[in-house]
């Protein structure tokens, strides 16, 4: 991963040995803080690192999305401070990107900044949430409002660890994957319109080649624009309805779950606007590997309102990542009011 201070993203398997490469030799606590579920992928994390001569301590958080909320984070200032933890000890992150979210902010926000190392265990945080710096809580008011830029030391991809997860998250991770091939890499669209069945599982053939090329998409990206101030912009492709969505649903909805049915909503926007038309490619890609393309036609109303605090509107004006052809992103920006409704009967169930 490129821009000022580059770092390693380890795509594998048996790859925990590079974690002390990717932490350096500064740290002398490294606190592990972990999805509370996954003792057996935290095993082999901790091992590497106490045979590397690092005081461990591990941090359980709650599973998924309940990671990133206020309290949580401040039982981990508290942890930290009890550890006695220095600006040159660091935090690794071990689970899916709610973990990673919550981990990096932690990381970023104890002493204005430590260290961070994240090894994701879901597809979604492989792709997308470990990499590229993005941490960030959610608070009532909505998803993501509280966070910080904190590019990570190194990521540790451990493929195998994508074997346990249940086909509702580890798909969840396929609708970022799919964001990458509509914004940047059109082969990864190729790669799972060729064989659905098989990206919908781990051990399907193209795993590890659909990580590498999602990382890439990101990577070229976040290296140009860190601070997101034009063209990370394009990340978020499907992100302003999905953010709503997930906000109508108290945060239980998968975030690619969302994002899906988001981009499907981005694509009409762009059709109606004479922009491009991509809608039949995009419900197709992700209704084939079982991903939601249609959400509740009530929720209109609370969904638009929602979508007023998406982080790319400026003043009172909406702006939108929309496609003016394949991995030719563009925005579109303060549409009125009857093309956003009249997107959403789209996506409307
Ligand atoms: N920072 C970013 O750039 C960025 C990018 C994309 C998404 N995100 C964030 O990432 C979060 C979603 O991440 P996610 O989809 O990884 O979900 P998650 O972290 O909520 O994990 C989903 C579920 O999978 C379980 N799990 C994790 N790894 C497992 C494994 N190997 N085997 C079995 N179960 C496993 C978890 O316990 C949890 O129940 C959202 O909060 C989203 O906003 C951040
Ligand atoms: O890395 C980015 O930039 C993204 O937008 C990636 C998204 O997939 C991710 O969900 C991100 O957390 C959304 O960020 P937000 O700024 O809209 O909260
Ligand atoms: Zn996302």
């Amino acid at each position: 991963m490129g821009g000022p201070d580059p770092y390693d993203v380890v795509i594998g398997t048996d790859v925990h040995g590079e974690l002390p490469g990717l932490l350096g030799e500064k740290a002398r606590i490294v606190a592990v803080v972990h999805d509370e579920a996954l003792p057996e992928l935290v095993r082999p994390v901790t091992a590497a690192l106490t045979a590397a001569g690092y005081d461990v301590r591990e941090l359980p958080v709650p599973s998924g999305e309940a990671a990133k909320e206020t309290g949580v984070l401040a039982g981990l200032w508290s942890d930290f401070a009890r550890l006695g933890m220095t600006r040159s000890d660091a935090v690794v992150g071990v689970g899916g990107g709610a973990t990673t979210d919550l981990a990096g902010f932690a990381a970023a926000s104890w002493l204005r900044g430590v260290r961070v190392v994240h090894v994701p265990t879901t597809l979604l945080a492989m792709v997308d949430a470990a990499v590229g710096g993005k941490t960030g809580i959610d608070i009532p008011e909505g998803k993501n409002l509280v966070g910080a830029f904190h590019p990570p030391a190194g990521v540790l991809c451990e493929v195998s660890a994508l074997a346990s997860m249940p086909e509702r998250d580890y798909v969840s991770g396929l609708a970022e994957t799919i964001k990458a091939g509509f914004i940047a890499d059109p082969v990864i669209l190729d790669l799972i319109e060729g064989d659905p069945v098989a990206a919908r599982h781990p051990e399907g053939p193209h795993t590890v080649e659909l990580i590498e090329r999602a990382v890439r998409v990101k990577a070229d990206v976040v290296s140009a624009d860190l601070k997101e101030s034009g063209l990370r912009e394009i990340l978020n492709y499907g992100h302003t309805l999905a953010h709503a969505i997930e906000k109508a649903e108290a945060y239980r909805f998968p975030h690619g779950h969302a994002v899906a049915v988001g981009m499907v909503y981005a694509a009409e926007l762009a059709r109606l606007a004479g922009r491009s038309d991509l809608v039949d490619r995009t419900e197709h890609v992700l209704a084939s590997v079982h991903l939601p393309t249609t959400y509740d036609a009530d929720a209109w109303d609370e969904l638009r309102a929602a979508m007023t605090i998406d982080k790319k509107s400026r003043g009172g004006t909406l702006r939108f990542v929309v496609l003016d052809g394949l991995a030719r992103p563009g925005r579109l920006e303060g549409p009125d009011e009857e093309l956003l409704a009249a997107a959403y009967r789209r996506v409307a169930e």
